[in-house]
């Protein structure tokens, strides 16, 4: 799915305007598809996020023998099959781009009783497994990967589990997660501890069908042996998604956007504090429920932005949106400095690095920190960037193109499709001026 031949041409486009739903929150969407799969009875999914991410979980839960149907774009039926009546797959899992896929699904494959390999595409085929694969193993799983703990992981079947106690040595909610889905199959508590708190939604939704969960800000712990009970999920707009147009907005003179409906879980919001402490202008408006989850309709006016260094703490609650803070950082007044995100150099690609690399070619001065950079906001130049394949780079560098002083080529951008489709229309919609090819 890697298309390194795609690009984008972006330039200058209108100040934004209008009102606008981005797609279903990401992570629900996996979450929704694994417990509506292990759950028993059927389970209706609104909401879904047609990404390749998303979609390759319910393929991957397919090919475990759980039926799942679409009766319309952005709705599932699962028909769960019960916590011990998925099948083995005679072919690989494939898992495509998404970490937070293979992680999970390592924790749901460690308690069958059957094998399974997990394989994804040439990002995913480097990313780091010993997280999940050491803490599972000390539950008694039995995970092979390659000798550099990169996938295709072997997870073998047949092995009983137990509970651990485990504190995370980084705030993960894919590790958390991970524990917690082997943890319904394993004898005994399993707890888990994290550094920073992080996304909790495998824990509300555990609740949500059914399952006896204890847990708070940086812990959660369960017991195995429960049934999880099918409930429909309404999945809210993906926060991350929405970051884009926050950014986008707030750098482009005479914008006025209202994002409807958006996932406002505190513990992804931090860029809204972020991009307030640098003199964003967001407001959060009809705020209410969906699904268990907060949402609120977001109103972003341009403003000036001013530098800021931006607080370690606010990490964890905004590990996605890195890329495009480092646009508003480029397009500020001043230094923002950003510190305590290692995590960057391991996702889709060295995050740091590819925006560093990007920026720099647009004229940017960027000074890479081991576990962050040093952005010098200054005017940006046009030329060409390189996404390296990772979605949020390559929307990044399309806001980055709106204020850039001649077109930039945006290449590799194709899996964009993981976690936005339909971005390009969207934001040519609302006045982005982006363009394939
Ligand atoms: O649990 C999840 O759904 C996710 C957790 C985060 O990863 P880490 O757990 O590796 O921080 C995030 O980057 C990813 O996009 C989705
Ligand atoms: C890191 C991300 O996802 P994943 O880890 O699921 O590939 C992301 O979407 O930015």
């Amino acid at each position: 799915m890697s298309g390194s031949t795609q690009h984008w041409t972006a330039s200058r486009g209108r100040a934004l305007r209008g009102t606008i739903r981005v797609p279903g929150d990401k992570s629900v969407s996996h979450r929704a598809v694994m417990l509506g799969a292990l759950a028993e009875g059927t389970t209706r999914i609104t909401g879904f996020l047609e990404g390749e991410d998303t979609r390759a979980t319910a393929r991957v839960f397919e090919q475990l023998g759980v039926r799942i149907e679409t009766p319309s774009a952005s709705e599932r039926i699962v028909h769960g099959v019960g916590l011990h009546g998925l099948r083995p797959s005679a072919s690989a899992l494939d898992c495509g781009n998404a970490g937070t896929g293979m992680r999970l699904l390592a924790g749901v494959l460690a308690g069958q009783r059957f094998d399974s390999t997990l394989v994804g595409d040439a990002s995913l085929s480097k990313r780091p497994m010993r997280r999940v694969i050491d803490p599972l193993s000390r539950m008694g799983a039995r995970i092979d990967a390659t000798g550099d703990g990169v996938p295709p992981l072997h997870v073998h079947g047949g092995q009983p589990l137990h509970g651990i106690e485990y504190t995370l040595p980084v705030a993960s909610a894919q590790v958390k997660s991970a524990l917690l889905l082997a943890g319904l199959y394993a004898k005994g508590t399993t707890r888990v501890r994290e550094p920073h708190p992080t996304r909790d939604y495998t824990e509300r939704m555990l609740q949500a069908f059914g399952w006896p969960i204890r847990f708070g800000p940086g812990e959660a712990e369960l017991e195995g042996g429960h049934v999880l009970r099918a409930t429909d999920v309404a999945v809210p707009a993906d926060f991350s998604s929405a970051a884009f147009f926050l950014v986008a907005a707030s750098v482009i003179p005479g914008s006025r956007l209202t994002l409807e409906r958006v996932g406002m879980n505190p513990r992804r919001t931090g860029l809204l504090a972020a991009l307030r402490l640098m003199g964003a202008d967001i407001r959060e408006e009809n705020a209410g429920e969906q699904g268990g989850e907060p949402v609120a309709d977001l109103r972003v006016s341009y403003a000036p932005l001013h530098g800021a260094v931006v607080p370690e703490s606010l990490v964890p609650d905004m590990i996605d949106e890195f890329p495009a803070l480092f646009v508003a950082a480029a397009c500020a007044t001043g230094t923002t400095t950003v510190s305590g995100a290692a995590e960057l150099r391991v996702k889709e690609s060295d995050r740091i690095a590819t925006m560093a690399a990007g920026l720099r070619s647009l004229g940017v001065a960027i000074e890479e920190t081991p576990d962050g950079a040093i952005i010098l906001g200054g005017p940006l130049e046009g030329g060409r960037v390189d996404s390296h394949g990772d979605h949020r780079i390559a929307m990044s560098f399309a806001i980055a193109a709106q204020v850039a002083q001649a077109p930039v080529r945006i290449d590799d951008v194709a899996n964009v499709a993981t976690s936005f489709p339909g971005f390009v229309e969207l934001a040519s919609g609302v006045g982005f001026g982006l363009e394939p090819g």
